[in-house]
């Protein structure tokens, strides 16, 4: 039997996965590293601690298998999105790398809006937002500029590692979708945006799909890994498309939900001619040619876990969430907008913070943690009714990430969202996603279609209830209050914060 890895370099942790030729995951092993949030809105990762995590991840995942290393024939990435890491001419980091998550660079955003008019809508098909990479680059050269002139190049996160592990430089297009650099429907670095911002053509990779093969393994990365050198390495995908295409979300039909540390709601596009006027994301699938929309919250997964790190330091997912089943939709009137890092869609908003609204002396902390899972689920259902607006079917969504692995909260989702709920064998999507670029790219299947036949493993489905989707619809209309009705007072406690 022959197997490859898919590696999901996520916010939280690294995330490995050993595939078999048949689809099944055979082994498993996860490194988490830290988050610096050195300021309100900051977010900073070191590169190198995703380096060390991903050696120790593969050397775990390939030890604790007992599968030889010679069986392994490919692996490949999922990375999260935007992350900047700016690389100098031998290639080493000249600062910390700025994720997804940071909302600094709301100046740089505007500055963007008005250079570009309205080139940046039909160009890079996508609006300014603050945690997109081309912004965070502005940032640095304008705060930062002794860190900007010694930079060379920028990558991407899972870009970086794979660099580390392979030794070569380069970007697929459903990373590169998210840096407000790429031409979208030409799929290639767009020149009127760079020449815009004096960005020259050599400081961006070289663009391959992310199906394709950069090279094989560095024999100390190898070692270092347990992995033969003759292991292949397939450039991989954004996150969010590896997440589509390991839950097969391959064609128009079946919608995404993904509640990892950020939460998306996704849907294909076969071709790019979807106009959402800016509202959702618009990138480039891991499949060729292809495309998908999609809606972020900030905070999803963040939320929950912002909510047990202060609230119930050392507690397990499971033991923060023993009870909230036997609570009723709704938590007792207790309701909470997941802005605790501003948000994203359907307001993009760098300021806005999380609230509680309802508090009151019956509460538990098991209302809290209810309410907050509701809350993160509101939020997504935002996306939803985007989606429901502009014409599109939502009535089968497969669930991955963290968040999938409660099954209270997927009966959630498809109360709130009214639509069938189907969670996979394993909620790692992204991992699969990487793991099915591989397994195609070593020639095992003709097409991802193919390999998505055999790979993604649906498990069980959740229907909702007319009761509490009749509940959630009225408690969502109030939901959707509430950021309005908080809006000025997080402007005027802006100042407050550090
Ligand atoms: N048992 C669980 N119940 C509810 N939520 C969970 C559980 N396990 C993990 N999560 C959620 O999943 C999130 C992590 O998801 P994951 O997909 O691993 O994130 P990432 O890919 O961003 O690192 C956590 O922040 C938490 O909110
Ligand atoms: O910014 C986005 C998408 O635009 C995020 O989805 C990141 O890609 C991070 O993903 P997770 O770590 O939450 O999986």
């Amino acid at each position: 039997m022959k197997y490859v890895i898919g590696i999901d370099l996520g916010t939280s942790a690294v995330k490995t996965l050993l595939v078999s030729q048949a689809g099944e995951v055979v082994a498993e092993a996860t490194k988490e590293y830290p988050l610096y949030h050195e300021h309100s809105g900051w977010s900073e990762q070191e590169p190198e601690d995703w380096v060390a995590g991903t050696l120790a991840s593969l050397q775990e995942l390939t030890a604790k298998s007992g599968v030889s290393a010679d069986d392994i024939e490919g692996l490949s990435f999922s990375g999260q999105m935007h992350g900047l890491v700016l690389l100098d001419a031998d290639n080493k980091p000249v600062r910390r790398a700025i994720l997804w998550n940071d909302t600094r660079t709301t100046a740089q955003c505007r500055e963007i809006e008005r250079t570009l008019g309205e080139k940046l809508l039909s160009v890079t098909r996508n609006p300014a937002l603050e945690g997109f990479t081309l912004p965070k680059l502005l940032w640095v050269r304008e705060k930062e500029p002794e860190a900007f002139a010694k930079a060379s190049r920028f990558v991407l996160p899972k870009d970086y590692v794979r660099y580390r592990l392979d030794g070569t430089i380069r970007m697929d297009l459903s990373d590169a979708a998210g840096t407000l650099m790429l031409d979208i429907a030409g799929k290639k670095w767009s020149e009127d945006v760079l020449a815009a911002f004096g960005i020259s053509p050599d400081f961006c990779p070289p663009l391959v799909e992310a199906g394709a093969q950069t090279g094989t393994l560095l024999p100390e990365a190898a070692g270092a890994a347990g992995l033969a050198a003759d292991t292949k390495v397939f450039a991989g995908g954004a996150d969010n498309a590896c997440g589509a295409i390991g839950s097969g979300i391959l064609k128009p039909g079946v919608t995404l939900c993904s509640i990892g540390t950020s939460g998306v709601v996704l849907t294909y596009e076969p071709d790019a001619s979807a106009d959402y006027e800016g509202k959702v994301h618009f990138f480039n699938h891991g499949k060729e040619n292809s495309f998908y929309a999609m809606g972020v919250t900030l905070a999803a997964g963040y939320s929950l876990s912002w909510f047990r790190n202060t609230f119930a330091k050392g507690e397990s997912f499971e033991a923060l969430t023993a009870g909230i089943a036997d609570i009723k939709p709704g938590s007792n009137g207790l309701l909470f907008t997941p802005y605790i890092v501003g948000e994203r869609t359907p307001h993009p908003d760098a300021v806005i913070r999380g609230s509680f609204i309802g508090m009151d002396g019956s509460h538990t902390r098991a209302h809290f943690t209810r309410a907050v899972m509701e809350g993160i689920t509101f939020s997504l259902n935002e996306s939803v009714a985007l989606f429901r607006a502009a014409g599109k079917t939502v009535d089968k969504i497969v669930s991955i990430g963290g968040g999938a692995k409660n099954p209270v909260w997927l009966q959630m989702q498809a109360d709130i969202f009214g639509a069938e709920v189907v969670a996979l064998e394993n909620e790692q999507g992204p991992g699969l996603g990487a793991a099915m670029l591989a397994a195609a790219g070593c020639g095992w299947f003709p097409s991802l279609d193919a390999c998505a036949d055999v790979f993604v493993k649906h498990a069980k489905s959740y229907l909702p209830s007319a009761e509490s989707s009749a509940e959630y619809a009225k408690l969502f209309a109030i939901y959707q209050q509430v950021y309005g009705r908080t809006k000025e007072l997080n402007e005027s406690l802006n100042a407050f914060r550090n």
